[in-house]
């Protein structure tokens, strides 16, 4: 394990001194740190019991959530002609660590925890699981192996923690919600409050389609796109939901709809007559049987009637369909003469077809130009989807559009859930929503069978045996470009893959995770447009080059998960699993980008730690952190000397120098990983300032000294208060933005360091940071009083208050947590205390790579921002600044007026 180590000798010595404390300290810090994944504010899926159980050679294998991991729980079915729909809700208690920092800034900010509403909204997760309605029993067990059925309504309303409920009333909608009614009461003594199934699909149409970004999406020829619905113009629509038979309602607003049309020819109708005439066993197998299909071969096209040409005069081509199993008529076979993939193929063709035409003939009706498609047959299948679209396309000259929800199937069940009273749900945002996707079938809303997995180790288990370790992807996949066929054309499918996904990961809906305290960052200058992601991964060799950045990443990655848990065998085999796990999740996304919405870099990056998290890897950088904050503090005092011998103008300079050349301590980088082999922290520290000569490749500083020094006799008013948001631990926060910090406070500028909720690489997190401005405290004045005054230095206070008046003629230091467990920020999900602490801030310092350039590079804010980042990638150098690698950013912009 090479890295940078500091070696002086006062460093050894007080290493000795201070070996029994930081043992003490080590141990606190694990403890705290498994607090804070509890009650995080983007709170983790819960792995207390996780199991498999069936056959573990099945393709399919037979699983069920865990059953002890909520705390308490809401249900919702959908029980209609195909397919059980469930939605629940498991709320997981609050955990909070008595936190003296958030007590002492809430009383300095006035932090609220978004309460908007006269009745709190619950924190939780909502989950999306359905089961075959002819196999009932499973999903009777499941809810019952959940407990799902006692935490039905209760008289006192949601928030009441009121214990079992044994006449629990479930929300239910669907025809089977009366057709079983005794079989619930039976089996689990509950009552099926029925709900209207349409009142049902069109609330969870219209929640959807407000509260989650990018739910919506077209489909083109095998292109997916997400659409960003305006929440102000949403209505009117065609909601077009094909379950077992289709209905066709026209949307005009929440809770005003009428169903103006449908079609018994639906998905009852593809999986019924596909399996009479194809002996399938699943509506997945027929499906799969259709992509290996040809429909010439049994439909009759213009061209078999017109003697091979185009009837060009009506616009028809020679490959259109005239009539769907048209040749079957006149050629002398049987049904065993046609080949099952042609059979299907057809079929899926006819019914996708033909409700594409009478929804667009609806839309006509009406003059809606949006139509949205749900239901499960569409089941997320390429196809299906294009030829819809097709459908609307054509018949509407283009003029109608087609548009598909990620939630397909579960409209009806989220509709029944939503009438629930007092969840406070309606009004949830999209800012308030993380969709997360853990690994493994049963938390993919996929189907289940089976009995519950019992905890992590037989999660991991499941993993072994039916997640092939992704070695395959550590030399990037070649993607093949989609194959188009030309609009008038559609001869024949572009959009068919060899085999069809398993059900459960192609199913593309996540976990839920409600989290009521985030909020959208009120300094941004415009919250609709602004796009988190600078580099755009739908470029294909961008995703290619990232893919292989994070698989090659991957090894050195588990080696440091596993040491910070011990290195012991269960830290092993976590490990591994974890490996297995990142893998099939950058497998799925390289086959598929949008498979879990729109894709950018910022979210693989987080990606990678909510799955290091899934596996209970808190903190993989744990060690390394704690070495470089204690090697770099040791020579802080040396530094803070230095840049006081200077002047104002050279000061300022310096420390902005100091801040890029800091930032080289990146463990996210592969270049940056390999120099700490070179050298130890403080040789490589110094190499960097050495080299941290302007100009730089961006350099906009002269015209942030101007507004921090003024020219010539004018002396500009210094900020009010300044957002820091520190990056990496040990030299970059210590030796980088500590001191920038205290030149602000020196100036009278209060400063907000603003961090990680959650450990992300070698990020420094807000739980981390006050005990490091502590420690910096000792070597300097203005940090200690500042911390003091801002209630940082909560260690030495009794009363929080007294000391918060004591010092309130002090320029106050404060830290707030972001929100956030990833190397990047996305400004429209952060926490309520950062919300809180912008209220007054004038000043945004945005630093690091993950912050400042993968993410926010082009963001525009209400004040003055500046962008620092060292770019310790080449392509990115290359790409972003038309730079090498090591080039510097100090981006510059004054608050965008208006
Ligand atoms: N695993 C599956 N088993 C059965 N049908 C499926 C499956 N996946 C998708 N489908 C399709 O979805 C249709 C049911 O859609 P759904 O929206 O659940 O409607 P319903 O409420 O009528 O059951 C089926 O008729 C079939 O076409
Ligand atoms: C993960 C990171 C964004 C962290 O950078 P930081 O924000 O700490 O400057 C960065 O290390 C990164 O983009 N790494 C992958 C590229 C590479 O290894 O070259
Ligand atoms: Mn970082």
């Amino acid at each position: 394990m090479a890295g940078p180590v500091h070696k002086s000798n006062n460093f050894k010595e007080e290493m000795k001194e201070e070996e029994e404390e930081k043992e003490k300290r080590e141990k606190d810090m694990a403890l705290t740190a498994s607090m804070i994944h509890r009650s995080s504010s983007r709170p983790q899926l819960d792995l207390s019991g996780a199991a498999i159980q069936g056959n573990f050679e099945d393709r399919d294998p037979a699983i069920l959530l865990p059953n002890q991991s909520d705390d308490i729980s809401h249900l919702a079915l959908d029980i209609g002609g195909s397919l059980i729909k469930l939605v629940y809700f498991s709320r997981h208690e609050d955990r909070l660590v008595d936190d003296k920092r958030k007590k002492s800034l809430k009383e300095r900010l006035g932090v609220s925890n978004g309460s908007r509403r006269s009745y709190p909204i619950l924190g939780g997760r909502l989950h999306f699981v359905k089961f075959e309605t002819r196999k009932i029993n499973e999903c009777l067990d499941f809810i019952y192996s959940k407990q799902l059925h006692r935490g039905g309504i209760d008289p006192r309303g949601w928030n009441s923690e009121a214990p079992a409920n044994d006449d629990a009333i479930i929300k239910a909608t669907g025809g089977g919600a009366f057709k079983f009614t005794d079989l619930f009461k039976e089996r689990l003594g509950v009552s099926l409050d029925k709900e209207d199934e349409m009142d049902c699909l069109v609330a969870g149409a219209n929640f959807l389609l407000k509260a989650i970004r990018h739910e919506a999406f077209t489909h083109m020829e095998g292109q997916k796109e997400f659409v960003q619905i305006d929440n102000n113009d949403l209505f009117p629509y065609l909601l077009v939901n094909i379950g077992s038979g289709v209905s066709m309602i026209k949307v005009d607003g929440d809770g005003t709809f009428q169903r103006v049309s449908g079609t018994n020819v639906g998905g009852g109708t593809y999986w019924g007559l596909g399996r009479l005439l194809t002996k399938c066993k699943s509506f997945d197998e027929l499906l799969e049987l259709s992509q290996r299909g040809d429909n010439k071969v049994i439909d009759m096209l213009v061209g078999d009637i017109y003697g091979g040409m185009d009837y060009s005069k009506i616009g028809l081509s020679a490959s259109t369909i005239a009539s769907s199993f048209g040749k079957a008529i006149s050629e002398n076979k049987e049904l065993e003469d046609y080949r099952p993939e042609d059979i299907s193929l057809s079929l899926l063709r006819m019914i996708s077809y033909n409700i594409g035409q009478i929804s667009y003939l609806n839309a006509l009706r009406f003059g809606l130009k949006r139509i949205f498609f749900g239901g499960f047959f569409i089941r997320g299948h390429a196809y299906t989807m294009d030829t819809i679209s097709f459908a609307v396309h054509f018949w509407s000259k283009g003029a109608a559009k087609a548009m598909f929800l990620r939630h397909e199937g579960f409209l009806g069940a989220l509709g029944a859930f939503m009438s629930y009273e007092k969840h406070g749900l309606d009004d949830l945002m999209a800012h308030q929503l993380v969709e997360r996707f853990p690994m493994g079938a049963p938390y993919v809303g996929g189907t289940i069978h089976g009995p519950p997995l019992a905890d992590l180790s037989e999660k991991i288990s499941w993993m072994e045996k039916f997640v092939q370790k992704g070695t395959e992807i550590i030399a990037p996949v070649p993607m093949a470009a989609p194959r188009t066929t030309g609009l008038g054309g559609f001869e024949s499918p572009s959009s068919k893959g060899d085999t069809l996904r398993s059900d459960d990961a192609s199913l593309n809906v996540g976990v839920l995770h409600l989290v009521p305290t985030l909020e959208v960052f009120p300094l941004l200058a415009d919250s609709r447009t602004y796009e988190p992601n600078t580099i755009d991964l739908s470029d294909h060799s961008e995703l290619e080059y990232w893919f292989t950045v994070l698989s090659e990443h991957l090894p050195d990655l588990v080696d440091k998960a596993v040491a910070s848990e011990g290195g012991t065998d269960d830290a092993k085999r976590r490990g591994d699993a974890f490996a297995r796990a990142f893998s099939a999740h950058l497998a799925r996304l390289m086959e598929e980008p949008a498979a879990y919405g729109k894709l950018g870099l910022a979210n693989l990056l987080e990606l990678r730690e909510e799955c290091l998290r899934e596996f209970q890897f808190v903190d993989a950088y744990r060690s390394i952190k704690q070495r470089e904050n204690e090697a770099s503090l040791a020579v802080l005092s040396d530094l803070l000397i230095e840049l006081d011998s200077m002047s104002e103008e050279s000061r300022l300079l310096a420390l902005i120098e100091g801040v890029l050349a800091a930032n080289i301590f990146d463990w996210g980088s592969r270049a940056c990983v390999d120099l700490y082999h070179k050298g130890t922290i403080i040789e490589i520290y110094r190499m960097s300032r050495k080299k941290m000569q302007r100009p730089w490749q961006v350099d906009d500083y002269d015209v942030f000294k101007e507004r921090m020094l003024g020219s010539g006799d004018k002396k500009p008013c210094p900020h009010q208060r300044a957002l820091l948001f520190v990056d990496n631990s040990g030299a970059d926060v210590v030796l980088g933005m500590l001191p920038l910090a205290r030149e602000l406070l020196r100036r009278g500028t209060e400063v907000v360091l603003v961090a990680n909720s959650l450990p992300a690489l070698n990020d420094v997190t807000a739980m981390e940071l006050p005990e490091i401005v502590a420690e910096a405290a000792k070597h300097c004045d203005v940090l200690r009083k500042a911390a003091e005054a801002g209630g940082l230095l909560v260690d030495a206070m009794t009363n929080i208050q007294d000391v918060s008046k004591e010092n309130s003629s002090s320029t106050p230091l404060m830290v707030v947590e972001n929100g956030c467990g990833s190397p990047c920020i996305d400004f429209r999900q952060v926490s309520s205390e950062l919300a809180a602490a912008a209220k007054d801030a004038d000043l945004i310092i945005l630093e690091g790579m993950g912050r400042a350039l993968h993410t926010n590079f082009n963001a525009r804010f209400k004040c003055d921002t500046l962008k620092l980042a060292m770019v310790k990638n080449q392509r990115l150098a290359e790409k972003l600044i038309k730079g090498n690698i090591y080039d510097c950013v100090c981006r510059y912009e004054a608050a965008a007026s208006g």
